[in-house]
């Protein structure tokens, strides 16, 4: 692997990005910042589908929350860039994100029951989503609406139906649908099946990906479900206390982890489709933010530890697709690796 620390995400096949997350920096709060995501460096291209895990609380939501403008106090960007197909996210005013929201990206929140409007029927919100951004006429909003629930397999006879009479999943399906309303290019998604059953998360994603596939727009996905990612996800980014830790293509990530963090998650979930193994898990817990550990931030459950780990903190090594954040993977790590 070649060392390049400063600008990690640079991987040949990912010039040609839609999105570029460059060393982005997030804390919560001033006295004391809980710094939630610490210099992210990031590209999605054009149709591609990425996956971003890691433990409760290491900061993936706030990475993708930043990336569609949507934090609020106490959260703030400290630095950073964020290019989205040529608009410089972080500098944009309200105004000026207004025409590119939902149109151009969209976002996909947690549980559609809060996101959508509860007194609202489903045609009335995506008939409001339509109007705040054209002036389209009424019978062509009616015409788009329903061609966006049949693409995500609703019965366009539930445009009169509110929210609470709608299954979970299908909530989740009609969020989507709202997400499609424009054919945008980049579409975020934070956790969008985790309060859906097996099957219906099954079924919503098998929906998302032939979308994906149909429309061609790229898709940035958090979750905790590793084998979800496993199926759809191009790429895998796994981050760890508010950094990315390791980035690469998700089959190359499954089968040949290099961080140990990594190898250390991907070794508490059962294997779909491998042989029968048992599940190790890893011991502690992540660090507090406000306070992380001098050196790398993974060292004090690191099972690969070395000094240099509890001093320094670990540059990203890139080569070929992938990246890793970690000092066994460094120009001297052999002879590193010999001292221990
Ligand atoms: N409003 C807030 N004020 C202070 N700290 C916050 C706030 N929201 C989140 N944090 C902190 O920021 C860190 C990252 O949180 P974030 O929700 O982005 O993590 P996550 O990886 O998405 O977690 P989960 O998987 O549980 O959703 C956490 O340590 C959390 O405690």
């Amino acid at each position: 692997m070649q060392p390049l620390s400063s600008r990690p995400d640079t991987t040949p096949d990912s010039r040609q990005a839609l999105l570029d997350v460059d060393d982005l920096v997030v804390d919560y709060g001033v006295h004391e910042p809980v710094r939630a995501v610490d210099h992210v460096s990031l590209r999605v291209r054009r149709g591609e589908f990425v996956g971003i895990v890691g433990e409760s609380g290491c900061g993936k939501s706030t990475l993708l929350y930043a990336v569609a403008r949507l934090l609020s106090p106490p959260a703030r960007i400290v630095s950073g860039q964020v290019d989205f197909a040529g608009h410089q996210m972080v500098q944009l005013t309200e105004d000026e994100l207004r025409p590119i929201r939902w149109r151009d990206y969209s976002v996909v929140m947690q549980s559609a029951m809060n996101a959508l409007n509860p007194v609202l029927s489903i045609g009335a919100q995506l008939r409001d989503a339509m109007a705040a951004h054209e002036r389209v006429p009424a019978a062509q909003m009616r015409q788009r609406s329903e061609e966006v629930l049949r693409l995500v397999g609703i019965d366009p006879i539930h445009l009169t139906s509110y929210p609470h009479q709608l299954s979970g999943g299908m909530r989740q399906r009609a969020m989507i649908a709202m997400a499609l309303v424009f054919r945008p290019d980049l579409i975020i998604m934070d956790e969008p099946t985790s309060a859906l059953d097996v099957v219906a998360q099954r079924s919503l994603m098998r929906r998302v990906k032939a979308l994906q596939e149909e429309f061609g727009f790229a898709v940035l996905f958090v979750t905790h479900d590793m084998s979800l990612v496993s199926h759809y996800s191009d790429r895998l980014a796994i981050m760890y206390a508010g950094q990315m830790v390791e980035l690469g293509p998700t089959r190359e990530v499954f089968a040949h982890a290099r961080h140990p963090y990594s190898t250390g998650l991907l070794g508490a979930f059962p294997s779909l489709r491998g042989e029968r193994r048992e599940l190790t898990g890893i011991p502690g817990a992540p660090p507090d933010l406000r306070h992380p550990p001098r050196g790398c931030r993974f060292q004090p459950r690191c099972p690969k530890v070395m000094d240099v780990c509890r001093e320094d903190p670990p540059p990203y090594q890139v080569g070929g697709t992938d990246l890793v954040r970690c000092h066994l993977y460094g120009p001297d790590a052999s002879e590193r690796q010999e001292s221990r």
